[in-house]
């Protein structure tokens, strides 16, 4: 017995050597590769501190600093072509001039879900592989029902809040991040079902070791435990919905989306299921976190607090205390707050990543080499003073049109809004096709919050604490209590 256990461990062993040298092999074949790959001429690398700093250097202080190292070639090339170095490749970042000709371009030239395998370790998470159902379905079936799907996300915020809010009689300690994660969950899954995925771990690992630390890493294992949760969730529903007949009542929810409209493998229930699963993805902590930023910053900022609460009050007095996709419609002040925490506080600092896998040629003759990963420094766009005044400034009502201004005043952007000027949700056929559900959902959490609850940062804190950045993604601090207490109403 004990012979046959060793046995089993020296199996293991070899197979971790043998999986260790081939993926070893397979880099070294990969980085020979991004060697020979074309540079686009003429464009610097930003971070390198006028030579003071290596590109190795450089590639590293990326996972740390890659906002700044955005902007700073932002500013230095006056918003025109430029690499930022990173561990895993050298992104080419763009003038948004292109945009327009680029938002369109075929898959096979500029590959939107190539980058997002490549940012989220696709190959062992899985996010990004076979993801081309749900922001169809998302973008056909589910905007074009939102006013159906809104009151009961709405009820499930209430009931949600009830359960994770502690009843602040006083003055309480609530970890912030973590109660909004679990209401907007909640909520969410209202609208679909589903739970998280997390590559983050993974990514702190170089590249060769990926493929062995993704059967050791905890959240690898949690990973694959949330797809076998999903499959026995969601499979059962979707066996109940394969019943139900063009005149039976069909639920508004997403899974009866996403079953309607799949075609052919597509309707397997596993595919389904994980397609449950990357929708959460794109949903919750993404939209979790812009709540938490708005609560961190009506601590540090508080005479927002009075004005939004009135505009709450006045849309909710004219509706029968209730929401509906207008009147959410109606709440500027709060559109607007959101916009310029937004702005401070993005979820990502570059967007409209693709891989162009073919030469692309712009109007002007200037040709993209394949092979180069590109994108745009949305963040340091957002603060350029040519496109927001006063950039340094937080304005949280900046963006609401004056009362007086004439028709043919261009009008400001909104928090939803996509243009070459405004690409926190990207730009183009793959901007964020979520974003107007995130944005009613987050006003009602909201709404629920500001009229429930005063809040104030603990003793001795007056500064918003300071966002948790990782390469390029950004995310609130996930450490932070504030104090809330129930209002008397
Ligand atoms: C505040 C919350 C959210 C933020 C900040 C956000 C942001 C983004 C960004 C930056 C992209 C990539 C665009 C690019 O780089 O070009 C994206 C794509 C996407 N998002 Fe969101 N998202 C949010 C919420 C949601 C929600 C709630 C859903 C689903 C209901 C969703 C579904 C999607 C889908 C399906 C895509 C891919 C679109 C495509 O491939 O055509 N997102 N999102």
């Amino acid at each position: 017995m004990r012979q046959a256990v060793l046995r089993t461990a020296q199996e293991h062993h070899v197979k971790l050597i043998i999986a260790a040298t081939v993926s070893f092999l397979l880099t070294v074949v990969a980085r020979f590769q991004k060697k020979k790959r074309r540079l686009f001429p003429g464009a610097p690398f930003t971070g390198l501190d006028n030579g003071a700093r290596s590109l190795v250097e450089a590639r590293s202080r990326y996972q740390t600093h890659a906002a700044e190292m955005l902007i700073e070639g932002y500013k230095k090339t006056n918003g025109g072509f430029y690499y930022v170095p990173g561990p895993d490749c050298d992104r080419l970042m763009i003038p948004t001039k292109y945009l327009h000709e680029l938002k369109n371009a075929p898959e096979d030239r500029a590959d939107f879900l190539r980058s997002f395998v490549e940012m989220f370790e696709g190959e062992y998470t899985t996010i990004g592989k076979r993801w081309h159902l749900h922001p169809r379905v998302v973008k056909n079936q589910l905007n074009p029902s939102l006013a159906v799907v809104l009151p009961p996300v709405e009820e499930e915020i209430q009931i949600a809040a009830a359960r994770v809010i502690p009843p602040c009689e006083d003055w309480t300690p609530v970890p912030v991040v973590s109660t909004l994660t679990q209401i907007i969950a909640q909520a969410s899954g209202r609208m679909i079902g589903g739970t998280q995925l997390s590559p983050q771990r993974l990514k702190q690992y170089p590249v060769w070791a990926r493929p062995i630390m993704q059967w050791v890493i905890p959240e690898m294992k949690a990973l694959r435990h949330h797809m076998a949760v999903a499959r026995k969730f969601i499979n059962p529903i979707l066996a109940e919905r394969e019943q139900l007949v063009e005149s039976d009542k069909k639920p508004t929810d997403l899974i009866q989306m996403l079953y309607d409209g799949a075609r052919g493998r597509d309707r397997e229930r596993n595919f389904l299921a994980y397609t449950c699963l990357a929708v959460s993805f794109a949903a919750i902590h993404t939209s979790a976190s812009v709540p938490a930023h708005l609560i961190y910053d009506l601590c540090a900022l508080p005479e927002y607090i009075q004005p939004l609460r009135e505009e709450i009050e006045e849309i909710l007095a004219a509706n029968n205390g209730k929401f509906t996709k207008a009147s959410l419609s109606k709440l500027v002040k709060m559109d607007s707050f959101m916009k310029e925490s937004q702005r401070f506080n993005p979820l990502v600092f570059m967007t409209f990543g693709r891989v162009v896998s073919k030469d692309l040629q712009l109007h002007d003759g200037v040709v993209i080499p394949a092979g180069n990963i590109i994108g745009v420094p949305s963040h340091a766009i957002a603060n350029d003073p040519s496109v927001c005044k006063d950039p340094e400034h937080f304005d949280g009502f900046r963006w609401i049109m004056p009362e007086d201004s004439n028709p043919d005043t261009p009008s400001l952007p909104s928090f939803v809004t996509t243009n070459p000027h405004n690409l926190a949700w990207g730009y183009g056929k793959h901007a964020c096709s979520g974003r107007f559900f995130a944005n009613f959902e987050i006003k009602m959490v909201m709404a629920h919050i500001l009229m429930n609850y005063d809040m104030k940062f603990e003793e001795g804190r007056v500064e918003r604490p300071k966002n948790i950045s990782f390469e390029l993604q950004n995310a609130p601090d996930p450490s932070i209590k504030v104090l809330l207490k129930r209002r008397i109403l």
